[in-house]
This record gives C-alpha cells, sequence and structure tokens, in this order.
C-alpha cells in the first residue's frame, strides 16, 4: 500500500482538493477474471475496507480518515474532465461497459429466465440534487417504472424510509425495501408474479426503532449548530447530510457523530454520497433484502432467474456483490466516473436508467408478441 496525493472534487464542488489518501492494490472483487483496471489517471482507488477499517467506531478511528472517506463518499473526478478518454478509463469502460450499448448481450443472456428488477432510488431513478426532500422523479420515469413492472416483478430498494420513496415513486404494484432493506413490503396491488405477497411485511431490525429514533433526536441536536447539515429520519438508520456543508466544518460533523456514536455500540456507520448513514450492526444490508425478496417471489433456488440490480451508491455494492456470488443477472452502477465496483455494466445518469428501461419494455413486448396466444 502506498500513499498518494491526488486531486479529487465532487460534481457540486467548485474547487478541487488535494488531499492524501491510501492507495491500495488490494480491492474488493472476488476473482482475477473480475479485477477491475487500475484507477485511471486523475481517479483515486480508495480500498473500501481499509476506508471503513480506519472509521470503526470503536476501533481507534482517526478523524481524518472520516473526513478523507468524506471526500470520496461522492463520484471522484477531475474538475476539468479531458477532452478524450485516458488509457485506463478506456480499461474501465471496457470492463463496465454502457448497458445501454451491451443491450443485446444482456437480452440474450436472461433467455428463458425471469427478469426480476431492483431499482435504487436516489440518483438512479431521480438525479442528486442538493435537498434530500426535493429528489423527485420525473412523471416520465414513472411512467416507465410503472410499465417495467408489468413485465417483470419490481422492488425499488433505497436507503430512505419506506414511507418516503414511496411517496417519491407512488407506484402500488412494486416491491418496496426501505432503510436499506430493514423494512421490505409487497406490492400494496395484488401481484400478478406472486399472489399472497401483498401483506408482506419484513423488518429484522425493529428492535432498534427507539434507539434509533433517540440517536436521531440527539444528532438534530447536536449538529443544529453546524450550517447546511440535516438529519434525516428514515425509521430503521439516520442519515446525516453534508452535501451543503462548508468543507472545512466538515471535519467537526464527523466528530459530532462520532461523539455520538460512541453511546451506541449496537450502530454503525456507513457513507453514501455525501451522506454518513447510522444503521443498526444486524448483518442485513441491500444484497441481504435482494436475497429475501428473491426468495419471497419464489426463485430462492431457482437457476432460471435473472436478477438486475441498479444502483449508484456504495450501499448498492452489498447487492451488486450478491448478484457476482450468486453468478445470477447482474449489477449496473449508475455513475458518470470510474468506481470500484461488483456492478458488471454502467449507465451514466437517470436519464440513461430511464433509456435501458424502456428498451427493457419494448423488448419484453416484442417478444410477447411472438409467442402463440392461449
Ligand atoms: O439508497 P438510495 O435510494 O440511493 O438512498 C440513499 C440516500 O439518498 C438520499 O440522499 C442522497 O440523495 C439526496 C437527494 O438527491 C442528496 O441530497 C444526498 O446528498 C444524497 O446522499 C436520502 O436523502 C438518504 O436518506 C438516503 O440514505
Amino acid at each position: 500500500m502506498t500513499n498518494q496525493n491526488v486531486v479529487v472534487s465532487d460534481t457540486k464542488s467548485t474547487i478541487n482538493l488535494a488531499i492524501t489518501v491510501h492507495v491500495s492494490n488490494s480491492n474488493i472483487f472476488t476473482t482475477a477474471a473480475q479485477k477491475p483496471p487500475a484507477a485511471p489517471a486523475g481517479y483515486i482507488s480508495i480500498s473500501r475496507k481499509k476506508l471503513l477499517k480506519n472509521l470503526e467506531i470503536n476501533g481507534g478511528p482517526r478523524i481524518n480518515a472520516w473526513v478523507e472517506s468524506m471526500r470520496a463518499s461522492s463520484p471522484t473526478h477531475l474538475k476539468s474532465t479531458p477532452p478524450s478518454l485516458t488509457d485506463d478509463q478506456r480499461s474501465w469502460i471496457l470492463h463496465h461497459p454502457s448497458a445501454l450499448d451491451m443491450f443485446e448481450q444482456i437480452i440474450d443472456a436472461s433467455k428463458g429466465k425471469q427478469i426480476v428488477m431492483f431499482l435504487d432510488y436516489d440518483g438512479t431513478l431521480s438525479p442528486i440534487v442538493d435537498d434530500p426532500d426535493r429528489a423527485f422523479m420525473s412523471k416520465k420515469m414513472r411512467a416507465t417504472v410503472r410499465r417495467l413492472a408489468r413485465c417483470f416483478p419490481t422492488a425499488i430498494v433505497s436507503g430512505r424510509c419506506r414511507d418516503k420513496v414511496y411517496n417519491f415513486v407512488r407506484l402500488a404494484e412494486l416491491y418496496y425495501a426501505g432503510s436499506h432493506g430493514m423494512d421490505i413490503k409487497g406490492p400494496a396491488k395484488g401481484s400478478k408474479y406472486k399472489k399472497g405477497n401483498e401483506g408482506l411485511i419484513f423488518q429484522p431490525a425493529s428492535e432498534f426503532l427507539p434507539m434509533i429514533d433517540e440517536v436521531y433526536k440527539e444528532l438534530v441536536e447536536k449538529t443544529k449548530s453546524t450550517a447546511g447539515a440535516k438529519v434525516e429520519n428514515n425509521k430503521f438508520c439516520v442519515s446525516v447530510h453534508f452535501r451543503c456543508v462548508d468543507e472545512k466544518k466538515w471535519s467537526e460533523l464527523a466528530q459530532v457523530v462520532r461523539s455520538v456514536l460512541k453511546d451506541y455500540p449496537k450502530l454503525r456507520l456507513t457513507q453514501g454520497r455525501k451522506v454518513l448513514e447510522i444503521r443498526p450492526t444486524i448483518k442485513w444490508d441491500k444484497g441481504k433484502a435482494l436475497e429475501f425478496l428473491l426468495e419471497s417471489l419464489g426463485f430462492a433456488n431457482c437457476t432460471d432467474v435473472f436478477p438486475v440490480y441498479i444502483g449508484d451508491d456504495r450501499t448498492d455494492e452489498d447487492a451488486f456483490k450478491v448478484l457476482r456470488e450468486r453468478g445470477q443477472g447482474f449489477g449496473i452502477l449508475v455513475s458518470k466516473f470510474p468506481k470500484d465496483t461488483n456492478a458488471s455494466y454502467s449507465l451514466q445518469e437517470p436519464t440513461q436508467v430511464m433509456d435501458f428501461l424502456q428498451r427493457l419494455v419494448e423488448w419484453k413486448k416484442i417478444s410477447l408478441q411472438g409467442q402463440p396466444r392461449m
């Protein structure tokens, strides 16, 4: 492992940041065949394991590691993107090609199998915005997801609490997994794929509710002097947003969160896009939620299922990893920039996600036309 000075910036930052990060050659890929290329010039490849280890609440953390990780928690890229792709960028795209460009191959791989769709919300179905309460999805996106759900079993898997994400999506025919999968509910409307899932509710972290509520209130109180900080109660987890916090205050904010969490050893910290996520230590994440939903849909031990998970965040990596390990279906990372990922394909932004979903719907319609009427 080596230390390197790298220049990173967030899409919304106006200045580039010079920071020192620990760069590791190890990565989260499980086989040599899945190994991603080295990080392209100008991009940092941070060993997530290493960073998270440094962030352990009980393990002698370094506050600088927190801030480094906070800086790395959103797409990292050079402010001025080079006009032409570097070899390494090209190599990343070769390893994670556009799901739109690879559409035919994807369809070929799914032949004879039941496609099941898993969609993250923020940054996947809706663009990232400063105010989490205004992360609306477009009408066109909603209509596309509605059509998609008529063709394939479809679930929304989000870090937000289930009610909140439902209020954004407003489609009763979908499965919803809120609070990073810790709050799962079957479709309110009858599912055409699996009867009997209408009343399905699964909440593996319900005993944590009072604790989460307490931590939420404490965090609201202790962060109120930090301009721009926003604490969001996501029922089984809490989000502390720092997107609108002056970067000079990030370290202070991280200290505050850490000091609160010291009294709660049963809670852990993860990161999303400019957000610190506080959640129960139980072994449950978006990957487990994906497996639970597949099982609920009756695909537990099926070889003829083809799950597709689309997400933009570090927390989505748990689901990408599950798919890789099962050797079924694949993950699609929504990102404009090369990132360390277990996803197989990429899409650049929510509008491309919509195009991909529309193509799936069109393909399904055409393939049904070819089938004899019953
Ligand atoms: O799993 P997701 O559906 O992607 O939810 C992850 C977090 O998304 C939201 O925060 C992110 O989107 C906000 C709106 O665009 C943005 O302001 C914020 O910086 C992002 O981190 C949501 O507010 C969080 O509660 C979710 O955990």
